[in-house]
């Protein structure tokens, strides 16, 4: 697989053999490429290193025939074993330098991280990608504390490399990622544990081809803003500011808290964000 077709992925799909019993990791993989899943993740995090290697061997087969990228988490050692593509890192694993120590530079190499401190240090070091995330709580990452659509959002304005919004990801939340600045996105249990993960991959895919479609120039406070957002609560997180108290005004007339999510914005648009400054 040649390195420019790395760049390419939008949708990232990721094994958990827990979240679908009775049915095989090859099996499920298969129905996610034929959804159009454009890069496959091996994670194993309970099984020996055997099993692993056993299960990079099936998954390195597979992801050649549907000609896309394949990456092991966490085992540089079978990544070289197998021929994938690359390998994802935590930021507790082997720094960055040593895996391309071991790996050349020709694989890809993929890093989490959790806050902008942590990807432009990825970035700096020679990642390829980096995942943001836990965007949203997610029982596939028990315990981890969600970084909230706001990390997305900085990290669309300040990472250059490609940057993979993970954790919590569903149908139901994925166009407030989308919003927030993500144009590729990482979904395990909501693809894997789906009955149906060729049909989840192909929804998945619509959205972010309509979130690519739909970028749109707005004025907001008085400066043109390119956006994908497509009402004014996604404008607002995506501005960061879900969390602060405004009065928000479109082309003059003020738009009610409970309208926002349902207020559509179209190019052209005006928008005023004002904070509102309580006192007494
Ligand atoms: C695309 C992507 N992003 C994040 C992770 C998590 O990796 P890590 O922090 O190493 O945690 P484990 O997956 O090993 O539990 C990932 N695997 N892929
Ligand atoms: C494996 C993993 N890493 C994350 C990170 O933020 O680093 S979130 C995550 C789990 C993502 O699974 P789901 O789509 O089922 O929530
Ligand atoms: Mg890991």
């Amino acid at each position: 697989m040649g390195r420019e077709a790395w760049n390419d992925f939008r949708l990232y799909v990721i094994t958990a053999e827990s979240n679908h019993p009775g049915k095989s990791v090859v099996d499920v993989i298969e129905q996610t490429l034929i959804g159009g899943a454009q890069i496959v993740q091996l994670r194993n995090k309970t099984g020996s290193r055997d099993e692993v290697l056993e299960q990079a061997k099936a998954l390195r087969e597979l992801t050649r025939k549907y000609k896309v990228p394949f990456i092991i988490n966490d085992y540089p050692d079978i990544v070289l074993e197998t021929d994938a593509d690359g390998v994802h890192l935590g930021q507790e694993d082997m720094p960055i330098a040593e895996a391309r120590r071991l790996l050349g530079p020709y694989r890809m190499i993929g890093i989490s991280t959790h806050n902008l401190q942590q990807a432009l240090a990825a970035e700096r070091d020679g990642a390829d990608y980096i995942g943001v995330g836990p965007v949203f709580p997610t029982d596939t990452k028990p315990g981890r504390a969600a970084v909230t659509t706001s990390y997305v959002t900085e990290a669309a304005r300040h990472v250059t490399i490609p940057f993979v919004a993970i954790g919590g990801i569903t149908l139901g939340n994925v166009d407030l990622v989308l919003a927030a600045g993500a144009n590729r996105i990482c979904s395990v249990s909501a693809i894997v544990g789906s009955h149906d993960p060729a049909a989840m991959c192909r929804s998945f895919l619509r959205r972010l081809e309509a979130g690519a479609e739909e970028s749109k120039t707005v004025v907001m406070n008085g400066r043109e803003e390119h956006t994908r957002a497509r009402t004014v609560e996604q404008l607002v997180i995506q501005a960061g500011q879900q969390n602060k108290k405004l009065v928000i005004e479109l082309n003059g007339i003020i738009v009610q808290r409970a309208l926002w999510a349902e207020t559509e914005l179209k190019s052209g648009d005006s928008i005023e964000l004002v904070h509102f400054v309580g006192g007494g």
